[in-house]
């Protein structure tokens, strides 16, 4: 699992840690481990350090000692000359580097200009610098953060530093993994300077291809070679109408992919016989159910199915749909997993789709709180928030997974784990996590459709069970 910290929380276990060290030997580690990862910088190269007034640009000024010496040329741009890490400037000048008045035409370029003491934003010369890379394309490594995105809020503002990668010390930051302000910081990189043990709770949480294990924990029923399909658990679908008959077919497809025993399918005697057709497995009478999927390609008879489920009292995913401010209960009173893409949280929340792809971290929160209920909301890096939880951000999948019925396999994938035993913020995160690997491995860098995934998901879950699943997160290299 791969944490990420708020910037309150990383300062208090920097100081706790620095307490038991040496003066000087966080920003010695950390910008050593700065150094090693810029060792791709050939000698003989100039490379840019736009330095800030704080520790920021001290990591860098202390970096550049390290590259001089192995013969990296160095030009260093002040922010602001009376306010700068003055050791780190006499020790980086003493190494050779030349201080120049604004940066022009370096190739490479370290952005020290703000780290986690960062105000979103920047103005007068910083501005011009974010400018300058934006419009010359340097290879640029921003050095903890980039400059300007909201640390914690991981939103973008007018003004930021877009790098190519980012060299991120003791653990990530919100801003780093999740949408909008992941994608100003390019591929980031981790420097261990030894902040773990300090660390309190995480601020988000990110599964990793390694983590089959967590998984395997939520479904006892794996541990016993006796267990049989009730013992697994059955998933309830009420999906698909007359216009929407597909949706029907791929929220099974999900269903059937995951970790349940049985698909129990509730809908019209015409649509449950074409359900029935092409999974003859699906049991199409009515009967107990250990979880509920109500909503995907929904018709006129949605509230109603959502009264029966919820009546129930068994756990719940709500999805398309059912996502109606008119049909969701004031607080839920059972598990339940909310799975919105952007546009349907904003009509829940009365707002706007851009308020919420602009700040999806609060947003999904808010909702989360509003309903006592875990919300997924579905993304290029899809969000799954739960009262008193960490919040888990997923990296796996790409862009061809925007394809249409991709929401519904996943809906019925995470009503399958809800049946098997999964909480619903283990059941959401899990979906997530294993449809987007599910969506690389149907065809790597192309693209995909919805019953691909579908079909690609129990080999996806045996890997990861197994902890051999290759690495899927979608960042940019
Ligand atoms: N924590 C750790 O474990 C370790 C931390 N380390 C390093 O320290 C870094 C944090 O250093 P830091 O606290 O000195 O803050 P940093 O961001 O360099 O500068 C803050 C200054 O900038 C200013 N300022 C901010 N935003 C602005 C804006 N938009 N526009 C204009 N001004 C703005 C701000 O002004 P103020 O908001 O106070 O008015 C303040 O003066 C961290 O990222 C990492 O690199 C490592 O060395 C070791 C381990
Ligand atoms: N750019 C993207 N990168 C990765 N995944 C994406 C991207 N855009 C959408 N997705 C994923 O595709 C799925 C689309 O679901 P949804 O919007 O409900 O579509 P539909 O209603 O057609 O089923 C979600 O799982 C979402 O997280």
């Amino acid at each position: 699992m791969l944490t990420a910290h708020l910037v309150a929380d990383i300062r208090a276990a920097e100081e706790a840690l620095a307490a038991t060290l040496p003066e000087g030997e966080l920003m010695r580690r950390a910008s050593k481990g700065l150094a090693e990862r810029v060792d791709f910088i050939p000698a003989g190269e100039v490379v840019v350090m736009l330095i800030g007034p704080g520790n920021n640009g001290g990591d860098a000024l202390y970096a550049a000692v390290h590259l001089l010496d192995r013969g990296v040329r160095v030009d260093l741009c002040l922010l602001d000359e009376t306010k700068v890490h003055a050791d780190g400037l006499a020790a980086a000048q003493a190494g050779g580097a030349q201080i120049v008045e604004e940066p022009s035409g370096q190739r490479w370029c370290l952005d020290a200009i703000f780290g986690i003491g960062a105000r979103p934003g920047l103005s007068g010369k910083a501005a011009e610098w974010a400018e300058w890379i934006a419009e010359n394309d340097p290879y640029t490594v921003a050095v903890d953060v980039p400059s300007g995105i909201g640390v914690d809020t991981a939103t973008l503002s007018s003004m930021y530093v877009t790098a190519d990668s980012t060299i991120a010390f003791g653990t990530y930051k919100n801003a780093l993994l999740a949408t909008p302000a992941e994608s100003a910081s390019g591929f980031p990189e981790l420097v261990d300077i030894g902040l773990g043990p300090h660390l309190s709770e995480p601020s988000l949480e990110a599964l990793e291809g390694d983590d089959g294990d967590l998984m395997a924990e939520c479904f006892a029923w794996l541990d016993d070679p006796a267990s049989h399909k009730y013992s697994r658990g059955v998933v309830g679908i009420a999906a698909g109408s007359e216009e929407y008959a597909g949706a029907a077919h791929l929220c099974v497809a999900g269903a059937q992919a995951g970790m349940a025993g049985m698909v129990r399918f509730a809908g019209s005697q015409a649509l449950s016989a074409r359900v029935v057709d092409r999974a003859p497995e699906v049991v199409a009478a009515p009967g107990r159910v250990q979880a509920w999927v109500v909503g995907p390609g929904g018709g006129d008879d949605v509230g109603a199915l959502i009264t029966a489920a919820l009546a129930d009292g068994v756990p719940v995913v709500l999805d398309a749909a059912a996502l109606e401010l008119e049909y969701l209960p004031g607080s839920f009173d059972v598990p339940a997993l909310l799975t919105p893409h952007a546009g349907e949280l904003a009509r829940l929340l009365d707002t706007d789709r851009e308020n919420v792809e602009a700040d999806p971290l609060s947003h999904v929160t808010r909702a989360a709180e509003r309903w006592n209920a875990t919300v997924l909301l579905k993304g290029p890096r899809t969000l799954v928030a739960t009262p008193g939880r960490a919040t888990r951000v997923n990296l796996t999948g790409s862009l061809w997974l925007g394809t249409a019925g991709a929401g519904d396999v996943l809906a019925g994938l995470a009503g399958s784990l809800l049946a098997a035993g999964a909480d619903p913020h283990d059941a959401g995160s899990f979906a997530a996590f294993l449809h987007g690997a599910a969506s690389v491995h149907a065809n790597p860098g192309g693209p995909v459709t919805a019953s691909d995934v579908a079909a690609a998901l129990p080999v996806t879950i045996a890997d990861f069970i197994a902890g051999t699943l290759d690495d899927v997160r979608d960042w940019r290299d």
